[in-house]
């Protein structure tokens, strides 16, 4: 130990006095530092055991001054002081500490003390404060994160590789024990246990935790700090404490090689008496200072030379402690009578060895005042008197203390006794548990086999016993099956005897039934014959009763017509018989002249009668004289006749009123147009009036009715077997379908007048006809406006024929309604109207951008003359005749327009080449004059109306529909014929 610290201290022990060594300074700088963290704890603060020690050994810093050197005795009287510390604390009203609690919790036993279970955040514990010396906790070292204790040092003497910490002791008491106790067995390990006051004196058998325990309580006692009294005696207390716990640490050495070196971690050990902590606590600390006064003080002899001597016996009792320190004394004093050197006078010769030593040469050395030394010794010799009473009072009280510890020592061992025989006694019924659970263990295994063979064999008991039950159910199932299945035959052939008896029985009942039914069936069938015999008989009776009834309503319409009839002729007769009546009272006055001027008057009346009737023959006879006239007139005037009409201004908001003149209204012939404005040669603007005549012009204010009266008589030679040709020419918007096709038309108008014409001519024996048909020419091609495009075939294309010797057109493929009523037309018309092509242009909205043709023919035969005719009567609503230039059509406009100039220009060269008397008419040059060509001219009367538009905008077209229609109205197209020949 000496080498591992590099001491240099002689092993000589006669000097007694050594140099520090590096550990002992070490040790010395520790015990400093932890009485730096000592927090000197006030007397309030102390426990009560400690407050009396104060009181007892009051500090008396007046004896000797703090800088003196401390001496044996003062030691001596040190530890004196600090031993009466336990007896007086055990004397006085202590209250035990709790179990588990130790000294350091008495003296601050707030909620920090309290023992953790963490490691790593537990508090210092006591032991550790015990090492700190001190409330002062100690920074944990690079060890381990847990605070190094006492547990841990015992740990490591436990065999442990924890030599490493020997670096640096825990504590001063530690370092004191491991650096300065060169005993073999210490040092081992490089630790020892920590010492303990209550270490039993003799290594004893009794159990090694409860020593473990105490030397771990003693250690945490150590943390107690007491405060260090700087006088004499306390430190020489102090020496002999320290030596005292070495002793006590050589008796626990001995426990541990008792032990064979073996070290149970203690368990938590809370049964040592608070009196014995806390004498414990006070001897470990003032061990601690003391052993550093003992440091400071190399002349001192330290506990280590007495621990070094192995001769002298470690003392037992406070007697052989006094012992002891009276033989430092001695020591100590003869080495002060030795001659010292002094520290001017050179020395005689040069040793090597810094002490004085028996063989060190002192020749030369000046003698020193024996006076003075005498003074000195006598001094310390009453100091030593002084000492030796303290130590005296101080020896009771440690033998007070000391029966004590012995009788917590004895009440401890008892305890422990007590629990060795416990523990054995528990360790042996567990081992008798132990015996128990494995005899039950190898029963149970024995049993659960026995059960399981036992289970086995039941098990294939059962099995056998389940297949035997098996056999004997399917026998048992198969002789029940063959005994249901001989029952089932047997009651089969029962119930089959039953049901052919039961079947032959209802068999006879249905023969009966069927007897009987046949009979009643004939009953019926009888009574069902005379039902209807009875039917038919009140069938003819109703049939009787309604002629009857007819009759009687017949008998009373010609009864009511006959009382009708009779009233009549009652009032008649009652007239006449009054007016007899009168006749007779006047005849009775004046008979004669009365008979007279009534047979002239009845001669008059008669004359008149005979006058009327001739005149009604003779305006028959005119008319139909006019009518022939008529024709005959059409046929002189030539077969066309043009008519203007001038629609009205719808809304202002059509433009500017073109300057329409009719200078005639009388004639209603002419029109007189005023013409745009015209620059001459000279630059005057003028506007020509440009004067038109037709057959009739129509104004403005003219309705449909009155054109239609001046065109009546056309639709009447169509009756008279005429082919009859109406058409309407003009611009678009000028009222071509209004005066056609409108409600009040020309065509609704035409045919109803038909109509009524054939009702009226049903007179004459005549019986008449009408069929319609309505087609169109768009683009040059025929549509049937009666068949909508679903229903047309356009494989069916319609083909014009014409019959040249009837003079009749017929268009193939097309729909032709028979016309039996005026309703008729209207609903042909508005199929019609639904099925024309309209698109619009930008000259009108509704322009009607193909020809639309009705054609109505009359059929018509007299059943007294056995006159026939066919008539045909063609209704032409022209397309517009704008010019292509204005109406600014595009596309597919462009082409209907050109399509509708051509047709229209067609017609002018048609009328331009019968007028002429041209021998080829260009009927084929389109579709409409290829239609009409028998409706205009040869025999046919051609009536054309040409439309204008009273707008100023329209003004050139209108001039140009005028001239046309002057051009056609000068154009005789030849004699019309009728059709009307006798039948044959
Ligand atoms: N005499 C009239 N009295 C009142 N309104 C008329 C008369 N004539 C024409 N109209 C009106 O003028 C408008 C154009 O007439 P309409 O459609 O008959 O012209 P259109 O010559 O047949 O034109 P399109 O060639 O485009 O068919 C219509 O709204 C019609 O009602």
């Amino acid at each position: 130990m000496d080498s591992e610290n590099g001491g240099t201290r002689p092993m000589s022990s006669l000097s007694r006095l050594k140099p520090p060594s590096v550990s002992a300074a070490a040790a010395l700088q520790e015990v400093s530092e932890s009485q730096k963290n000592v927090r000197i704890p006030q007397p309030s603060q102390l426990p009560t055991g400690l407050t009396g020690l104060k009181r007892q050994f009051p500090d008396q810093p007046s004896r000797q001054p703090e800088a003196k050197r401390k001496t044996t005795n003062d030691r001596a009287g040190d530890f004196g002081a600090r031993s009466i510390g336990p007896a007086a604390a055990a004397g006085s009203n202590i209250r035990p500490a709790p179990k588990g609690m130790s000294l350091a919790n008495l003296n601050n036993p707030g909620p920090t003390h309290s023992r953790q279970l963490s490691n790593a955040s537990r508090p210092p514990s006591t032991s550790n404060y015990g090492k700190s010396v001190g409330y002062g906790a100690r920074p944990l070292t690079s060890h381990g994160d847990r605070p190094q204790t006492s547990m841990s040092f015992s740990k490591s003497t436990n065999g442990r590789a924890r030599s490493h910490t020997r670096t640096r002791p825990v504590t001063a008491m530690a370092n004191h024990v491991v650096e300065d106790e060169p005993v073999a067995g210490k040092q081992q390990n490089g630790t020892m246990p920590p010492p303990s006051f209550f270490q039993p004196s003799q290594s004893r058998a009794g159990p090694l935790p409860v020593r473990k325990s105490r030397a771990r309580f003693s250690q945490s006692l150590s943390s107690i700090s007491i405060p260090t009294s700087p006088t004499p005696r306390k430190s020489s207390l102090s020496s002999l404490v320290g030596r005292m716990d070495r002793f006590h640490i050589d008796e626990q050495q001995a426990d541990q090689q008792a032990i064979n070196g073996k070290q149970v971690i203690p368990e938590k050990d809370n049964q040592v008496q608070p009196q014995q902590q806390q004498a414990a606590v006070s001897l470990s600390n003032v061990t601690v200072r003391s052993r550093r006064k003992e440091e400071e003080n190399p002349l001192a002899p330290t506990d280590q030379e007495v621990q070094a001597d192995p001769v002298v016996p470690p003392p037992r009792t406070p007697v052989r402690v006094v012992r002891k320190a009276m033989s430092d004394f001695e020591s100590a004093l003869n080495v002060a009578l030795t001659p010292r050197t002094v520290a001017a006078s050179p020395s005689p010769t040069k040793s090597t060895q810094p002490f004085l030593t028996k063989e060190s040469n002192l020749r030369g050395f000046t003698a020193w005042d024996v006076d003075e030394r005498l003074h000195e010794v006598e001094a310390q010799f009453k100091a030593m008197k002084e000492v030796m009473h303290g130590s005296l009072t101080d020896r009771k009280a440690m033998e007070d203390v000391i029966e004590l510890a012995k009788t917590r020592a004895n009440d401890m061992e008892r305890e422990r006794d007590q629990l060795n025989q416990r523990n054995s006694s528990l360790q042996s019924e567990l081992n008798e548990l132990r015996l128990q659970v494995h005899s039950l263990t190898l029963d149970l295994e024995t049993e659960r086999r026995s059960h399981q063979f036992d289970v086995e064999g039941r098990s294939r008991e059962h099995q056998h016993e389940l297949n035997e039950l098996r056999r004997e159910l399917k026998d048992e199932t198969e002789r029940a099956q063959r005994g249901h299945r001989e029952a089932l035959e047997a009651l089969e052939r029962h119930y089959r005897a039953e049901l052919d008896d039961e079947r032959s029985q209802k068999s006879k009942e249905v023969d009966d039934l069927r007897t009987r039914l046949d009979s009643e069936q004939q009953d019926l069938h009888l009574a069902l014959q005379g039902k209807d015999r009875e039917m038919q008989t009140m069938q003819s009776q109703i049939e009787m009763l309604k002629r009857d009834l007819e009759q009687e309503q017949l008998a009373k319409k010609n009864l009511q017509q006959k009382f009708a009839e009779l009233s009549t002729t009652n009032m008649t007769l009652e007239d006449r018989g009054r007016a007899l009546r009168a006749q007779i009272e006047f005849l009775e006055s004046d008979s004669k002249q009365q008979s007279d001027s009534f047979a002239s008057m009845e001669a008059r009346l008669q004359e008149a009668l005979k006058i009327a009737e001739e005149a009604r023959q003779k305006l028959i006879k005119e008319e139909t004289e006019r009518r022939v006239l008529f024709n005959k007139y059409q046929e002189l005037k030539g077969n066309i006749r043009v008519m203007c009409r001038v629609r009205p201004v719808i809304d202002s908001s059509e433009g500017e009123e073109a300057k329409l003149l009719f200078p005639d209204l009388k004639t209603s012939a002419q029109i007189d147009v005023t013409g745009p404005e015209e620059k001459s040669s000279l630059g005057v603007v003028s506007r020509k009036t440009i004067p038109f005549e037709f057959d009739r012009v129509f104004t403005p204010s003219v309705q449909n009715e009155d054109v239609f009266g001046e065109i009546s008589q056309l639709v009447q030679s169509a009756l008279d077997g005429y082919n009859v040709c109406i058409f309407c020419y003009g611009q678009t918007g000028s009222g071509k379908t209004y005066t056609m096709s409108s409600a009040d038309g020309m065509i609704p108008r035409a045919t109803h007048m038909i109509y009524d014409t054939i009702t009226q001519l049903k007179e004459k024996s005549w019986s008449y006809t009408m069929e319609g048909s309505f087609v169109e020419v768009y683009n040059e091609e025929l549509n049937d406006l009666l068949t909508s495009s679903r229903e047309s075939d356009p494989k069916r294309k319609l083909e014009i024929r014409h019959d040249d010797a009837r003079k009749s057109t017929t268009v193939v493929n097309c729909k032709t309604v028979r016309l039996d009523s005026p309703g008729m037309v209207e609903t042909m018309l508005a199929q019609a109207q639904n099925n024309r092509s309209v698109a619009a242009t930008k000259a009108n909205e509704r322009s009607s951008r193909s020809h639309s043709v009705f054609i109505l023919r009359l059929t018509g035969e007299n059943a007294a003359t056995g006159e026939r005719c066919e008539g045909t009567l063609n209704l032409v609503d022209l397309a517009g005749s704008e010019r292509l230039k204005h109406s600014q059509a595009e596309g597919e406009r462009m082409r209907e327009t050109q399509n509708i100039n051509k047709s229209l220009a067609c017609l002018g060269d048609v009328i331009e080449a019968l007028g002429r008397g041209s021998g080829h008419v260009p009927y084929r040059n389109s579709k409409l004059t290829h239609l009409l060509q028998y409706s205009l001219g040869g025999n046919s009367k051609t009536l054309m109306f040409v439309m204008v538009s009273p707008l100023e905008a329209h003004l050139k077209e209108t001039i140009t529909s005028l001239r046309f229609a002057t051009k056609v109205h000068n154009t005789h197209i030849g004699t019309a014929k009728s059709t009307k020949k006798l039948k044959e």
